[in-house]
């Protein structure tokens, strides 16, 4: 008893409650100070367990049974509740509750336990109070649109808002304790750092921009961010506030306003009015179009510009476009304070609010003074001889293709003359360009002054004219003997002598003309055959005018298709070679001539002296000479293998166009590689014909030749002008006695001395003669006698496929 009472007078002591539940008698005892926290004094207090649970806050009750229960059972080792109370006088208070067992049962049980009790209200609402302050905060920083953090001064996170959880795509409990090396990577966390640092280092706000990807959905802000240095009372830095703001709206509208404005100021003239008209701005290119500087123009009417030019239903159609499609342009023309009246293109579009009423119109203007006059520039560039002035191709096919429409439904009759000047290039390569466009020039003018107003004269090109007479006659016979007189005029007028700066010059030309007298004709078909008629008009002697007649146009179409046939037969191989026999003084055969022959499928064998010409008119001749050349080199190589005809030597005819090929002299060599045939044995057969231009280059290729060990004939030789200063330095061989001097030998005594002079000329030079055509015994044995020293013809054999000329050989 007497500790007992010791120890109520100990607890009364103390400055927190205290109580003590005898669990085996159900009593409390509860000291003084508990009485007081619970609002109760002492005598009125009841000694048991409902004094303790009435005074629970309901709301709290079962959390704290459920605390008592758990220490009963053993659960916990002592008894802790923090919880509210309502006290006698009806407050609220919180309490922290404690309690041990000081006695137990012999199952070990508690029978009594001794608790206390403080009144925690205080501590509770300050500590509620701080909950509620940090919940608004939170709440603050969230609701900010901003990224929001705050730093450690080393750069650890230590707090930080949700819009800025997204930029690392973690919670925030995720990413306070870490710095931003574990989030992005290792440059740009350098350069937060070094943002931070600067910031720290700074007693002003810094202030960055920069573009930031967000790792939760990876989409990019271009952030402006400021941060702040954090001091503690002492004036420490205790960390960084960093705010970033997105500004790529903001940005990309001043991006916006900058190029408007750069777009204002461009190179086209502007103006901005108010809905009334009135100028409220101009650029600077307004200026300089116009004259005016903008306080001249601010506050008037764009009407100050107008000139005469263009009348009240122009602007009428112009604002009526405005009004109803809300802009319009087009040329105009305008005046500029100088009083100049210039044309400009202008658009005018109307601005319209939300609303759809227009507040302002902004006018856009070019000058286009300059453009109209390179328009024209263009035109005479393009429809124009920039020579002579003349309409070109295409302007005159145009005029053409109307003149054959007029004449088609008036039935007048009219004429196409095709001019070419005869040998105009001898001008050109003797005194030069500048001297044939003067020529050329003179040529328009006269040709010009042939025909009449109405009549169309055009250059196509090089010293080609053409005239297009339009009206000539209802019939034709009259239209065509007017054209012959115009053409004729022309010849005569042509071929006056032409002032040539220092020069005199005469030229002829030939003239071709077609009438155009049906509908149906179209303006290529009419150039076509006035150039053939032009052709045919070169081929009598030049300085002559011919009319297409329909037999040149039969001959035309029949060159078109043995053309194309040509390349199919090249493609296919066609051709065969022939070989004619050539024989010397003693009647041994000392080789032969290749001869092309070319058996068509369907029009049989056709003479090389009809597709070769045309072959070489088109660059055929290339595909066509080389294959001669590999066939021949290919029939000597197997010559050479045979005793009796390894020393035949085999002449192979070259053109002109491929002589002068720049690979000849290699396909040559490598073809004779190829076969590795004596290049001896070969014999390039010229003509004569191939002297008359570049003689230099003709002279270096067959010296590059020969020294390859090939030889040279000199074919058809007596028909043309080869001058023996040139013969002596051309490394030749062989010359070829043309067979039409052969053909009269026994008759004519000009072939006779003809040939007698060759002859000595090759003697004199050092140079084999050889005859051709000899096909009497009569012109062998004239021949024999006067030098001759080989023959060649259809009397000692004619040319034949490589088995009858090799059967021939035998016998
Ligand atoms: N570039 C090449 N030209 C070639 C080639 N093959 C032939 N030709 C040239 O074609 C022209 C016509 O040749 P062709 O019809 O073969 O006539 C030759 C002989 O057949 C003919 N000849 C020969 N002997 C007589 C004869 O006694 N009487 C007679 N009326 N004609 C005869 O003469 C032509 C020989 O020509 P050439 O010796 O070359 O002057 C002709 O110009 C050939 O050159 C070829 O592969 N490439």
């Amino acid at each position: 008893m007497e500790t007992e009472n010791r120890w109520r007078f100990a607890i009364e002591g103390t400055s927190d409650g205290v109580w003590d539940w005898n669990l085996e008698t159900n009593k409390t005892y509860y000291s003084s100070k508990w009485a007081e926290i619970h609002g109760l004094s002492n005598d009125i207090i009841n000694n048991d367990m409902v004094t303790w649970e009435s005074n629970i806050h309901p709301e709290d009750k079962p959390c704290v049974f459920s605390s008592v229960h758990d220490y009963l059972n053993n659960k916990t080792k002592t008894y802790i509740s923090e919880h509210r109370i309502i006290d006698h006088n009806g407050n609220t208070k919180w309490i922290l509750e404690q309690g041990v067992a000081v006695a137990r049962n012999s199952a070990g049980e508690p029978t009594r336990i001794i608790g206390v009790l403080r009144d925690t209200t205080e501590h509770q609402l300050s500590r509620h109070a701080l909950q509620d302050s940090e919940s608004r905060l939170r709440g603050l920083l969230t609701a900010i649109p901003d990224l929001v953090w705050l730093k450690s001064p080393d750069g650890i996170y230590l707090t930080c808002n949700s819009r800025f959880e997204k930029f690392f795509g973690k919670k925030e409990s995720e990413i306070v304790g870490k710095t931003d090396y574990d989030f992005v990577d290792i440059m740009l966390a350098d350069s937060f750092r070094e943002n931070d640092k600067k910031a720290m280092a700074s007693s002003v706000p810094c202030i960055n921009e920069e573009w930031i990807t967000f790792a939760d959905d990876g989409h990019s802000e271009l952030l402006e961010t400021t941060k702040t240095a954090i001091y503690d009372e002492q004036g420490n830095v205790t960390g960084v506030l960093g705010i970033s703001h997105d500004i790529t709206e903001r940005k990309s509208i001043e991006n916006e306003l900058k190029i408007s404005a750069y777009v204002f100021e461009a190179q086209e003239g502007m103006i901005v009015t108010d809905a009334n008209n009135i100028i409220l701005r101009v650029n600077h290119a307004f200026t300089a179009i116009t004259g005016y500087s903008a306080t001249e123009v601010i506050g008037k009417n764009p009407r100050i510009l107008s000139s005469s030019k263009n009348n009240a239903d122009f602007y009428r159609a112009m604002w009526e476009s405005i009004t109803n499609k809300g802009s319009w342009s087009g040329e105009i023309w305008n005046r500029r304070k100088n009083g100049e009246i210039y044309p400009e293109y202008l658009t005018i579009t109307a601005v319209k609010d939300q609303h759809g009423t227009v507040t302002n119109y902004v006018a856009t203007m070019a000058d286009i003074t300059s453009n109209k006059a390179a328009a024209k520039e263009i035109e005479i560039l393009a429809f124009y001889d920039p020579l002579t002035h003349l309409p070109n191709r295409r302007l005159f096919i145009d005029r053409l293709s109307h003149a054959l429409a007029s004449s088609a439904r008036s039935q007048s009759k009219g004429a196409l003359l095709f001019i070419d000047l005869d040998n105009f290039k001898n001008l050109n390569d003797s005194l030069g360009h500048a001297v044939g466009d003067m020529l050329l020039l003179h040529v328009a003018e006269r040709l010009n002054s042939c025909v009449r107003e109405g009549d169309t004269v055009a250059r196509l090109g090089g010293d080609e004219f053409v005239i297009t007479l339009e009206d000539l006659s209802l019939q034709l016979d009259e239209a065509a003997s007017k054209t012959k007189l115009i053409g004729e005029k022309i010849l005569q007028r042509l071929s006056q002598p032409y002032n040539l700066g220092e020069y005199e010059y005469q030229i002829t030309c030939s003239i071709g003309a077609a009438l155009f007298h049906h509908h149906e004709q179209s303006q290529d078909e009419l150039l076509k055959q006035a150039d053939i008629a032009m052709y045919q008009a070169k081929k009598l002697g030049r300085n002559a005018i011919c009319f297409f007649d329909p037999e040149m146009q039969t001959s035309i179409n029949a060159r078109v298709e043995l053309e194309r046939d040509l390349n199919i037969a090249i493609n296919e191989q066609q051709f065969q070679l022939y070989y004619q026999i050539q024989l010397d003084s003693h009647g041994q055969a000392i080789g032969a001539e290749a001869l092309i022959r070319w058996p068509h499928p369907e029009m049989g064998l056709i003479s090389p002296a009809k597709f070769i010409p045309l072959a070489e008119e088109n660059d055929l001749i290339i595909p066509i000479g080389s294959w001669v050349l590999d066939t021949a080199c290919a029939q000597l190589k197997q010559w050479q293998q045979n005793a009796r005809t390894q020393d035949l030597v085999l002449s192979v005819n070259v053109s002109a166009k491929q002589l002068h090929q720049v690979d000849f002299t290699s396909t040559v060599k490598n073809t004779i590689d190829k076969y590795a045939i004596n290049p001896n044995l070969l014999k390039l057969e010229i003509t004569e014909s191939m002297l008359l231009n570049s003689i230099e280059d003709t002279i270096s290729i067959m010296s590059r030749l020969q020294t390859t060990g090939v030889r040279f004939s000199l074919d058809d030789f007596g028909t043309g002008y080869s001058s023996l200063q040139y013969l002596k330095r051309l490394p030749l061989n062989q010359l070829k006695i043309d067979q039409s001097f052969v053909r009269d030998i026994t008759v004519d005594e000009s072939n006779r001395v003809i040939i007698r002079t060759i002859i000595a000329m090759a003697q004199s030079l050092g140079l084999e003669t050889i005859a051709e055509g000899v096909e009497t015994e009569a012109q062998r044995a004239y021949l024999l006698n006067n030098g001759c020293t080989h023959f060649q013809g259809y009397l000692l054999g004619k040319p034949l496929p490589i088995h009858e000329f090799e059967s021939a050989l035998k016998s």
